[in-house]
């Protein structure tokens, strides 16, 4: 294929997909009903609609094509196909950084328009920097669990796959590397982001026990945190619920991968009203429904579509989540507080509400800011009830 021929594919998809749906999972099918394309083909274009939604709310009044150029020459760190045809002289500066390739082309200044809602955004977070992050590609992370780390290093380096150690037991891969058929995925490692990794070490400042003690995993999803917070502490005894059971079939499946086989896990509905556990917990872990602000460059898709009014769907949610689940802490145990936002109505008002409301006290709260080193950027905050 041509090179006007990947700008017009592009094109053709931005005018027909409308956010409802992963951009991955969109195109995935598309692709599928589509089969004139081959695989260096879907590679391109893919290419080119990701780097037209990592522009964000910039460049807006140009044309689809020329954003497309643009997308792809700012968020590209190798020399391009398309562009060696339609734009040579930019191919030539395409590893220069973001913010120079920036200073090359803007007319005006665009990098404030990439991520539109500083207003909201918290300010701990350092606007430039994080809008900056939304032209870069984020690695993938592997967590080698316990007892692991040799296996793994050596099943990657038998398979020839380039990583980067973080860290004691963190490992970056290019995103795109086929990790399944080298590793044991949930068994010896897990897939979880650099960031998602941090959240409870400031648990770990104040909880440190080899004890027994109960743990209550409220919005639990498929288990990242559950397996985080069982390898961490492999005594707790744990409890996973989430609104979703065809979330938990996942949960109960990855478990099983994990090794971890006394749990207990159910459906639940923490934010409705009237809403109480039965049971209350040494640790009662609250990873919320959230914007996912701090995951965009994963899918800028988001970045673009968002739409401002959900920040208040969430706080909301978020606030009666939290209130309900921290009513189950017992006296002396501990509420921790997690989302994958950077909008400070999702985090730190939720924060203060709950020391208003709950009776709890904050012990500490953190920014775990991935957007400088190609990781996400999580929230956490630990409560105890005193
Ligand atoms: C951010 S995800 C949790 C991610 C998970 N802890 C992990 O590490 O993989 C939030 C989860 O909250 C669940 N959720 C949304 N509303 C809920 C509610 N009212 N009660 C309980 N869970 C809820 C969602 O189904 C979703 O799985």
């Amino acid at each position: 294929m041509r090179s006007y021929s990947y700008i017009n594919s592009a094109k053709s998809i931005l005018e027909q997909y409308n956010g409802e749906i992963p951009l991955a999972v969109w195109l995935k099918s598309y692709f599928a009903a589509n089969k004139k394309y081959g695989s260096k083909d879907r590679k391109q274009i893919a290419h080119l609609c990701y780097s037209y939604y990592r522009l964000g709310h910039a460049f807006k009044h140009h044309s689809i094509e020329e954003r497309l150029l643009l997308g792809v020459f700012l968020s590209s760190q190798n020399p391009v196909f398309v562009l060696q045809e339609l734009r040579p002289e930019w191919n030539e500066q395409i590893q220069r950084s973001p913010k120079e390739k920036l200073e090359l082309v803007q007319t005006s200044d665009e990098l404030n328009k990439i991520f539109p809602w500083q207003q909201q955004l918290s300010s701990d977070i350092e606007v430039d920097a994080f809008a900056t992050s939304f032209l870069i590609q984020p690695d993938v992370y592997l967590r080698i669990r316990p007892g692991k780390k040799s296996l793994v290093e050596q099943q990657l380096s038998n398979a020839q796959i380039p990583y980067q150690l973080k860290g004691e037991n963190c490992i970056a891969v290019e995103s795109g590397v086929k990790l399944e058929d080298v590793i044991a995925i949930d068994k010896d490692v897990v897939i979880q982001d650099y960031s998602s990794q941090q959240v409870l070490t400031n648990l770990q400042n104040h909880l440190i026990t080899k004890q027994k003690f109960t743990a209550w995993d409220c919005c639990a999803a498929s288990g990242g945190k559950s397996i985080l917070l069982k390898d961490t502490y492999p005594n707790a005894e744990l409890t996973a619920t989430d609104i979703r059971e065809s979330i938990l079939i996942n949960l109960r499946s990855r478990f099983r991968q994990a090794g971890i086989t006394q749990f207990n896990s159910y459906v639940a509905d923490v934010s409705s009203n009237g809403f109480k556990s039965a049971t209350s917990f040494d640790v009662v872990l609250c990873d919320a429904p959230c914007s996912g602000s701090g995951t965009w460059s994963r899918t800028p898709e988001q970045l673009y579509f968002f739409e401002e009014e959900k920040i208040h769907y969430y706080s909301d949610l978020q606030k009666r989540i939290a209130l309900n689940a921290s009513k189950a802490v017992k006296r002396g145990g501990y509420f921790v507080y997690i989302t994958c936002s950077v909008f400070k109505e999702e985090n730190e008002a939720v924060v203060d509400f709950l020391q208003e409301k709950s009776g709890l006290q904050l012990l500490n709260s953190t920014y775990h800011r991935g957007y400088q080193q190609k990781a996400d950027t999580l929230f956490s905050a630990v409560f105890q009830l005193r």
